[in-house]
């Protein structure tokens, strides 16, 4: 359903934007219908540009991205398919108006045939199924709202339209312990509904609860990507092993990764792109003393 394919974006830096950086490097994968895919990768690492180029906020300077075949196009018609949620809810929200008016708003824009109480009806509806009550929360301005209930009344806003792609950037990292387990709960039934769902993270175990599909991104490239389990399971590239090292554990120490000693890249005599070391698992070049530069 959406496609990136080989996407770079390089951003103007300096003080009059003679200076270039290069954000995201030929970056290339895919998010289906009914799958949640997980972006990860530390701080910097390019994925909210990622996230802005799919949603239209930033062009692409090379390569392409398609929904369904069609090129990314900003505007309303691209976004009744695909919404972005972020980090930080209460900025999505203007403090003088009441935090519902985003669904008059999206009634204004989208649906100005359809009657009042059918819309009222809808709104209803979309809120139960973020599992809030609309009688608590409708009426209510931002500060009056807790960071998770604004979160969903996002995703409700979002359910509202003809959703096939939302992209998540960052939208637990705000939220207590339980809310965050909530939200993901209905991104996992958000999938179950047939939506595909971007999942930005750098928290990769919140990336592995519901993500079937995980990219991992480090300065702007894809180091390995693949089925979450084997990404997981059989981390190949020294960065997510590293990744994976410095998750927490309970009762566990710290423990730092074991070094890699395979390059699986070119162990596979792979050049260019990713290897696929097993299907559904690939992975780059792990840069190591003696890998051909
Ligand atoms: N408008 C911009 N102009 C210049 N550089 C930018 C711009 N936006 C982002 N960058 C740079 O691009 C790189 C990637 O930024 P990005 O926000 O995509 O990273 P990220 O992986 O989402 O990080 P975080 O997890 O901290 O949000 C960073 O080095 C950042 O400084």
């Amino acid at each position: 359903m959406l496609r990136l394919d080989n996407v770079t974006k390089v951003y103007k830096v300096g003080a009059f934007g003679g200076k270039t950086f290069t954000a995201v490097d030929g970056v290339s994968f895919d998010v289906r219908s009914g799958e949640v895919v997980s972006l990860i990768g530390e701080s910097g690492s390019g994925k909210s540009t990622i996230g802005k180029m799919i949603l239209g906020l930033t062009p692409a300077t090379g390569g392409s991205i398609t929904l369904g075949g069609a090129p990314v196009k900003a505007g309303r018609e691209y976004y009744r398919h695909v919404q972005g949620v972020f980090q930080d809810p209460f900025s999505c929200y203007n403090p003088v108006f009441k935090a519902d008016r985003v669904f008059q708003l999206i009634k204004e824009s989208y649906y100005p045939e359809v009657s009042r109480a059918d819309w009222d009806e809808r709104v209803r509806t979309a809120i139960r199924d973020v599992r809030l009550d609309p009688g608590q929360v409708l009426g209510r301005y931002p500060h009056q709202l807790s960071g998770g209930q604004l979160q969903r009344l996002l995703i409700a806003r979002a359910l509202l339209l003809e959703l096939k792609l939302l992209v998540a950037d960052e939208i637990t990292s705000m939220l207590d312990a339980s809310t965050r387990i909530d939200v993901l709960n209905l991104l996992a039934e958000l999938k179950e509904r047939g939506l595909g769902v971007l999942y930005v993270t750098h928290d990769l175990s919140l990336g592995t609860y519901l993500a079937e599909r995980t990219v991992v991104l480090r300065h702007g490239t894809v180091v390995e990507m693949g089925l979450t389990e084997k990404v997981f399971g059989d981390p190949l590239h020294p960065y997510t092993r590293q990744l994976l090292a410095a998750v927490p554990r309970l009762h566990a120490p710290w423990e730092d990764a074991e070094p890699t000693v395979t390059c699986h890249y070119h162990a596979g005599g792979a050049s260019g792109g990713l290897f696929e070391a097993e299907p559904g698992h690939s992975v780059a070049c792990a840069g190591l003393a003696d890998c051909p530069r």
